[in-house]
C-alpha cells in the first residue's frame, strides 16, 4: 500500500530545467498522515564513464567550468570529471556512447553498466547510470572538446590511475559520480 497520495504539482520555473512545487500527504512508520511540501529540481537524467586503459595504466577524464560549484566554493570553477552527459535518448548506453565521442573523441565499442545512483535525492530527481568503458588509440577518432554549438570547453585528461585516486585524497577531485567510478574501478581489481 502507497504511504503517499492526493500529489499535487505546480511548475515554479521551467527551462532548461525545472522546478515544481509538489504537495502531498505522507504516511510515516507510525502510521500518521502529514501535509508535506517539497520543491523539487528536473533536469532530466544522466549517463556518465569512466575509461581507462589497463596496458598504460590510465584513466581518461574531462576538465570543464562548472559555474554551480564556483558559486560554491570552487575558486576556479574548474571541475576533473568522468565523461557525461544529459540522457537525450531513452536508452543511456546509447547517451554515454554519443557522449564519448563528443567529449573525449574516441568512439569505443562497448561500455559496461556498472550502477545508476540519485545524486542529490533530497531535491533532484536525476539519476545517473555508471559505466566503464575500456579505451586505446585504435578508438581515437577525433579531438573531443564537447559540442561547440552547446559552448562545451572541455578539456580531456589523461592521468596515472594511482594520480587519479590521489586526487580525491588531496580535494582536486571532488564530483561525486567521477568518486564513485574511480572507487568502483580500484575496487573491481580490473586494473591489478
Ligand atoms: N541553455 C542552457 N544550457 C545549459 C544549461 N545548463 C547546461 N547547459 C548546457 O547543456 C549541455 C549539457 O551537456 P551534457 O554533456 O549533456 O551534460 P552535462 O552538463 O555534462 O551533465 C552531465 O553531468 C552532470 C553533472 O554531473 C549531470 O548532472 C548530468 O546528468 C549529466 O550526467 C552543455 O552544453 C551545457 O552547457 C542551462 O541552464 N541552459
Ligand atoms: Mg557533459
Amino acid at each position: 500500500m502507497t504511504r503517499v497520495k492526493n500529489i499535487q504539482e505546480e511548475i515554479h520555473y521551467e527551462g532548461f530545467a525545472s522546478i515544481r512545487e509538489v504537495t502531498f500527504d505522507y504516511q510515516d512508520t507510525q502510521g500518521d498522515w502529514h501535509h508535506i511540501k517539497r520543491e523539487v529540481y528536473d533536469r532530466g537524467n544522466g549517463a556518465s564513464a569512466l575509461l581507462y586503459n589497463r596496458e598504460r595504466n590510465t584513466v581518461l577524464l574531462t576538465e570543464q567550468f562548472r559555474m554551480p560549484s564556483f558559486l560554491n566554493g570552487n575558486p576556479s570553477g574548474m571541475l576533473i570529471e568522468a565523461c557525461a552527459g544529459k540522457q537525450d535518448e531513452t536508452d543511456p548506453k546509447k547517451t554515454i556512447l554519443r557522449e564519448i565521442e563528443e567529449e573525449l573523441g574516441y568512439k569505443l565499442p562497448a561500455v559496461e553498466k556498472v550502477m545508476e545512483v540519485y545524486m542529490t535525492p533530497g531535491g533532484s530527481t536525476e539519476i545517473i547510470h555508471l559505466y566503464l568503458g575500456e579505451y586505446s588509440d585504435e578508438c581515437k577518432v577525433n579531438d573531443g572538446g564537447g559540442l561547440d554549438c552547446e559552448q562545451e570547453d572541455i578539456r580531456v585528461v589523461e592521468y596515472a590511475f594511482a594520480k587519479a585516486l590521489s586526487l580525491i585524497k588531496t580535494g582536486e577531485i571532488k564530483d561525486a559520480k567521477t568518486v564513485i567510478l574511480l572507487q568502483h574501478l580500484q575496487l573491481s581489481g580490473i586494473m591489478d
